[in-house]
């Protein structure tokens, strides 16, 4: 059996494409949904992202401004310029680049945006009424992830979900949203004990470890559908995810590629929540 490889990118595209007209019809009303990113710093895969996710928001129709600052920019007046952007009336959505330079906490600078303009879910506020299963802004990745799913008619209802990972912005929330779907959910980490024994059990793997092989062929059920959050690059310098995909797909019932698989959807649901703030607002 060979899996069906899921194209994150076409169903980003059509996500986007839905979201363009959206925009379309909000600007008709005066309504333009903005879009803040700040990025400290000067590494380069940070920068590369923040520029695709500005494209991306250009793309269809979301007004955008990105705030770069140099590595040593202290924290107050990071926190000074998130409490600028939590006062523009332009501004729908506020998204920090992470990670920030050691010297900021990226606690202060989080807890200091306003709940209403946190598109990227990693606000307490946020994070605690996903938990109680209230609608909130999720966390792109995780919701990413849950949208693609549903886009390929591929149901959690009573699905046994492993999560690999337990990070606040992807394993921890993965879990909550398949929860939420009805799923039966197990999160697995670096502590777990005979990982794939667990794994083969899963009808659903969610991967998101950050280690380039880490799920081989034998931690997954024959049929099981394989979601690959891991962003690695190989030796050659090529980015891969933690699933080895080549022989994985040889088990699994469907899988997602690296790239063009859940990347591709995390920013989609970045712009999803953008309008998500603004129709918020506008509403009110
Ligand atoms: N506050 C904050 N919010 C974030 O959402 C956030 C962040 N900080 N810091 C960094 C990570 C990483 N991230 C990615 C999003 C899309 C792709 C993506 O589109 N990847 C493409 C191609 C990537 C390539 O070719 O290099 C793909 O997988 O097909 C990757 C990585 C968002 N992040």
């Amino acid at each position: 059996m060979t899996a069906a490889i899921i194209d994150g990118k076409a169903i980003a595209k059509d996500i986007r494409a839905e979201l363009k007209e959206e925009i379309e019809a909000l600007k008709q009303t005066g309504m333009t949904p903005g879009l803040a990113v700040v990025i400290v710093g000067d590494d380069q895969a940070s920068h590369t992202y923040v520029n695709s996710k500005e494209r991306s928001s250009k793309e269809i129709g979301i007004h955008s401004e990105v705030h770069r600052y140099p590595a040593d920019y202290t924290e107050e007046k990071l926190l000074q310029k998130v409490e600028e952007l939590n006062n523009d009336d332009r501004i729908h959505g506020i998204l920090v680049q992470l990670p920030l330079p050691k010297h900021i906490s990226e606690d202060k600078v989080i807890d200091a945006i306003a709940p209403e303009k946190d598109v990227d879910g990693f606000h307490p506020v946020n994070v605690g009424k996903m938990v109680i299963g209230k609608d909130s802004f999720y966390s792109c990745t995780p919701y990413g992830i849950i949208k693609m799913l549903e886009k390929e008619n591929i149901s959690l209802e009573g699905k046994h979900v492993v999560v690999i990972g337990r990070s606040n912005i992807v394993g921890k929330p993965a879990a909550l949203l398949s929860l939420m779907h009805n799923a039966t959910v197990t999160i697995c980490h670096s502590r777990t004990k005979d990982l794939p024994a667990i794994t083969r059990q899963a009808d659903v793997v969610i991967s998101a470890v950050g280690i380039a092989n880490y799920v081989t062929a034998d931690h997954i059920k024959p049929g099981a559908v394989v979601i690959d959050v891991g962003m690695n690059r190989n030796d050659a310098g090529k980015l891969c995810g933690d699933v080895d995909f080549n022989n994985v797909k040889e088990v699994a019932g469907a899988i997602t590629p690296v790239p063009g698989g859940v990347g591709p959807m995390t920013i989609t649901m970045l712009l999803f929540n953008t309008v998500k703030a603004a129709k918020a607002k506008s509403a009110k």
